[in-house]
């Protein structure tokens, strides 16, 4: 089932929370919705359940509006973070509830409910609890079975708001890929909330980044890390190193350092640097122009991420990471100079030049 979201506004008395959003979801995908806290991602995934009234614009299922109807005729599945299973009923119960209260016209008989039920509890890998109560399972087991529970009435579309949100990183990590092989294999459209980047890049088809109740971006998981559209994504994406600095006739200006750069123009400017981008050199040469001194050396399996002062000139510590080899030589204490072939000049909100910054200094 394709979702289409055309022109939706929303707020919560005087506050805005949600600026005309419009959004194109292809039938199978998987759609992650990420953006910090208070961003709007709740609330547009309540409007697409229909948990939720836009003050405007149209939601359509398949092409058909489905704006007027109630959640319970939208026919989505949920799981929330804390989507609480039944207490008083076995896992096998809560599973099968959504089957059993349906109209008696369209209720499968007790055989293929418990066919049903046992199908799905071999999916989510938990055949052998069948009989327990949720208070019996863990954190990861309980999201399963609501997943499971979820997809008992074979929704169409699946709404997912930070499903594994309350769970360790490990167990987290296992679910997403879990749900991403099950998406795989039953294709439904999902749309799953998220405020951690990671996951959304982990697990999404497509990722649309969210900002003050706008959407910042819309792209494949490679496009927004990528090609970040703007320095909200770019900064929010991962981590980036910011210098200040100045574009002044020909050259980008960091205290009294200077690298020669093909752009016109006089004003303040931002140099963004992942750490992978940042480039060391015990001397100064082309490539290298920024007096650094390292203040901490931390092995991370093949890498090693580095804390980096600025020598003399006004500005943050910063974060580099290089390879095991590249970085056998350095050590706290060292005095370098950095570089980078990569990164992003802004000035502004306009991004002046997206690479090869490496001129002479
Ligand atoms: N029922 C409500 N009444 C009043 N304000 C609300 C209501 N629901 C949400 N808001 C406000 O709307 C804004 C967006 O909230 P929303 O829950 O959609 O954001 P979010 O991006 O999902 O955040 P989080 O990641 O923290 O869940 C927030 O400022 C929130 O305080």
């Amino acid at each position: 089932m394709s979702i289409q979201i055309e022109g939706i506004r929303k707020s919560f008395g005087k506050t805005r929370v949600l600026h005309d959003i419009g959004l194109d979801i292809p039938s199978g995908q998987l759609v992650g919705l990420l953006g910090p806290s208070g961003s709007g991602k709740t609330t547009l995934l309540r409007i697409i359940a229909g948990l939720e009234q836009a003050d405007g614009g149209r939601i359509g299922f398949n092409g058909t509006d489905v704006t007027g109807l109630h959640a319970r005729e939208r026919k989505v599945g949920f799981v929330f973070q804390h989507y609480a299973l039944f207490r008083h009923m076995t896992v096998f119960d809560n599973i099968a509830f959504g089957l059993s209260i349906k109209p008696r016209k369209e209720r499968p008989s007790a055989a293929e409910i418990r066919q049903k039920v046992g199908n799905l509890l071999e999916m989510v890998q938990l055949s052998h609890l069948a009989d327990r109560f949720p208070s019996q399972l863990s954190g990861g087991q309980r999201q399963r079975i609501a997943l499971a529970r979820a997809l008992a009435v074979e929704p169409q579309v699946l709404l997912l708001d930070e499903p594994f949100g309350a769970l360790d990183a490990q167990v987290r990590k296992d679910l997403r890929r879990w749900l991403r092989r099950l998406h795989d294999e039953l294709h439904f459209t999902s749309v799953f909330v998220t405020h951690d980047q990671e996951e959304a890049l982990d697990v999404s088809d497509q990722v649309v980044v969210m900002s003050q109740g706008r959407i910042e971006q819309i792209g494949s998981p490679n496009t927004v890390w990528q090609h970040p559209a703007s320095r909200f994504v770019l900064e929010f994406l991962g981590e980036v190193n910011r210098i200040e600095g100045r574009l002044d006739g020909g050259t980008f200006q960091v205290g009294k350092h200077r690298l020669a750069l093909p752009v016109t123009g006089r004003e303040q400017a931002h140099w963004y640097l992942r750490p992978h981008e940042i480039s060391l050199a015990p001397q100064a040469d082309d490539l290298h122009w920024l007096p650094v001194r390292v203040v901490d050396v931390n092995p991370r399996g093949a890498l090693v991420h580095l804390e980096l002062e600025p020598a003399g000139w006004p500005g943050e510590v910063l974060e580099a990471e290089l390879p095991q080899h590249q970085a056998t030589a350095i050590a706290r204490g060292q005095a370098l100079y950095l570089g980078s072939q990569g990164g992003r000049l802004y000035a502004g909100d306009s991004q002046i030049t997206e690479s090869k910054l490496a001129l002479s200094a």
